[in-house]
């Protein structure tokens, strides 16, 4: 069985005022191994969010399974971790406390909180120094670059050891020079941490430099058209992205897109 496994999913939203609803996805079905890096694309709206919320456990199937590490999906997924485009950061709180929120909600942690503090404050200040970001946790959030916020959200997300993490266009809002830069930390996490991960994203030159596969998802409902392995060798320098094997898969990619669209 695979680490992730999505099998013949629909999800329709619940209709409000008399209409039917939305049906986001139908048919959708993936699975992703332990420790790979996938990452998914498709036209807007067509369903990448909530494939994310169906895998991590803040929505439910109205048809088909979900399943993590073994186990069917039944309610927030304890072992994935989130980043978001809008790092979301808790302003009266100071950096290195807003790295440490999901140990204050997430068990066993939770209970040793207050007997581990120095600890967990120490593993929060070292994760944060790996991202490039030595000394950063003693500021508040809003003292940060948006870029420098994004990497305070991606050791939130890390901070508890998930073993899945999953990625909704984390580097979406950040400029391009500051994109490539994140996509170079998220690679060298991945590396160092082996962490399976499913990335969401609308920018498919980030989806061929960071995954291993990539989904191409139909125009909504969503469903799964085409899986395309990247086999670019790994580390992947950023060099790698003016690559005639790199650009051809990203012009295919493309090209899936605008076919779904139509
Ligand atoms: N909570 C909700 N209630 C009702 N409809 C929703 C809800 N969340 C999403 N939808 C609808 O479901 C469809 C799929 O939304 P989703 O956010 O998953 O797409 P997406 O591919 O992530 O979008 P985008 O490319 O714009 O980021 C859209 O039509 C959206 O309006």
């Amino acid at each position: 069985m695979s680490f992730v496994e999505i099998a013949d999913v629909a999800l329709r939203y619940a209709p409000q005022g008399g209409a039917e609803g939305t049906l986001a996805v139908d048919g959708l079905s993936l699975s992703v191994e332990k420790g790979e890096f996938v990452a998914v694309v498709g036209p807007s709206g067509c369903g990448k969010s909530t494939l994310m919320k169906l895998a991590t456990g803040l929505n439910f199937p109205t048809r088909g399974s979900v399943s993590v590490a073994g186990r069917p999906v039944k309610g927030p997924v304890s072992i994935a971790g989130m980043a978001f485009q809008n790092p979301v950061m808790l302003p009266w709180r100071l950096t290195r406390d807003n790295v440490l929120l999901p140990l204050e909600v997430v068990q066993p942690h939770r209970r040793q909180m207050r007997a581990r503090k120095a600890e967990y404050q120490a593993k929060a200040d070292a994760l944060l120094a790996s991202v490039g970001l030595e000394g950063a946790g003693e500021k508040y959030p809003w003292q940060l670059s948006g870029g420098m916020q994004q990497r305070a959200s991606l050791c939130r997300a890390l901070i508890h050891e998930p073993e899945l993490v999953m990625l909704d266009e984390p580097f979406g809002a950040l400029d391009a020079f500051t994109r490539e830069e994140l996509w170079c930390v998220m690679r060298d996490l991945h590396a160092q941490k082996n962490f399976t991960t499913i990335l969401v994203t609308h920018d498919l030159r980030e989806a061929v430099f960071l995954a291993d596969r990539i989904f191409v998802l139909s125009a909504r409902p969503g469903r799964v058209i085409k899986v395309r392995d990247v086999d670019l060798p790994r580390p992947r320098p950023l060099e790698v992205t003016y690559e005639k094997q790199f650009t051809d898969i990203v012009h295919e990619l493309r090209g899936l897109i605008a076919e779904a669209r139509q």
